[in-house]
């Protein structure tokens, strides 16, 4: 094999593990096994810089700060979601929908409301070439090099169904067992400690420095749908766009299912409800989305919040006294 072989072989055997643990939470490899490969890149890379691609691993570490953050419009607006914290609100919803589409039943996919920052990610061609904020929705800040630290985002999409651009809207997060660990470090060095997952999360996306970023254990988990090139790619449903997700190595949550009535959607909210305390994360409700993409285009918008779909917030988790 010659060396260019082997470097696009430790390329793609490197996004394999790192998919295996940090997507599907799965390691294939000791991290010892991982540690030696990911050096033996870094040796090939300082022998043939040139070589060096943004998708290569060894760029998930960025360069030097940034004075600030550049701005990045949303083609596609990142819209807010309507709340819900009563089941008259659900109904009334659910009938709405039906009402709008004048028809007697609606399918909605049921997904978790991760507690974290709404995050936008654009590939092109398969490779990620921005990441931005949602800000206010119609422009947010370029947030690219931190980003790209966090190892459950893909840097290149896998599979033989890419689009040609596809950006994939998210939720960037701490695991609550990485979070907890991070401010004992913190506090061990007599540093600030951070109040809660979600402002963790926020704060290390809001550094200028991402070598400061890569030190903080980010996740991130795909929801939904910015731009779209070819429109064809599309499939016909939520639930599908999330299974191609899957497919193309973008962390989906497990935890979502096809939800036909409203007394679905309630036992649905009450079950998930009833293991909110135990998940391994913040959630601060769940999300009904129309399923049908043509039924959500019949629904459509109304001022910023899609008519198509509902956040329906649990109470307020009592302060935990860590
Ligand atoms: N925060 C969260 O988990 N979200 N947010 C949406 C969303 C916001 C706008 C459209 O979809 N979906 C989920 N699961």
């Amino acid at each position: 094999m010659s060396l260019a072989d082997r470097y696009a072989f430790l390329q793609s055997e490197l996004a394999r593990l790192e998919h295996a643990y940090y997507v599907l939470d799965n390691p294939i490899v000791p991290d010892s096994e991982y540690d030696h490969l990911y050096r033996e890149l870094l040796d090939i890379e300082l022998a043939h810089p040139q070589w060096i691609t943004p998708a290569s691993l060894s760029q998930r570490v960025g360069g030097s700060a940034l004075k600030e953050f550049n701005s990045v419009t949303h083609v596609v607006p990142m819209l807010s979601l309507n709340n819900a914290f009563e089941e008259t609100e659900l109904i009334a919803f659910d009938r709405r929908c039906r009402e709008g589409l004048r028809i007697s039943q609606v399918d909605y996919a049921g997904e978790l409301k991760f507690d974290g920052l709404a995050i936008s990610l654009r590939y092109e061609g398969g490779i990620l070439v921005r990441a931005a904020t949602r800000g206010d929705g119609a422009s947010g800040e370029d947030v690219t090099a931190n980003i790209k630290t966090i190892h459950a985002i893909p840097l290149k999409l896998i599979g033989e169904n890419i689009p040609e651009v596809l950006e994939v809207r998210g939720e960037v997060f701490m695991y609550l067992k990485d979070f907890q660990k991070m401010n004992q470090q913190a506090a061990a060095r007599g540093e600030k400690e951070f109040a809660n997952p979600r402002n963790a999360a926020a704060g290390s996306l809001r550094q200028l420095d991402s070598k400061i970023t890569a030190k903080r254990p980010l996740s991130f988990f795909a929801y939904g749908l910015g731009a779209l090139e070819p429109v064809s790619w599309l499939p016909s449903t939520h639930e599908q766009l999330l299974n191609a997700y899957v497919k193309l190595g973008l962390p989906v949550c497990t935890e979502r299912r096809v939800l036909k009535s409203v007394e679905e959607i309630l036992s649905f909210y009450n079950e998930i409800g009833a293991k909110r305390d135990a998940l391994p994360y913040d959630i601060d409700g769940v999300v009904y989305k129309v399923n049908s993409f043509a039924e959500q285009t019949q629904l459509g918008f109304v001022s910023r919040a899609p008519r198509f779909a509902l956040a329906h917030k649990f109470p307020a988790q009592e302060a935990l006294t860590i």
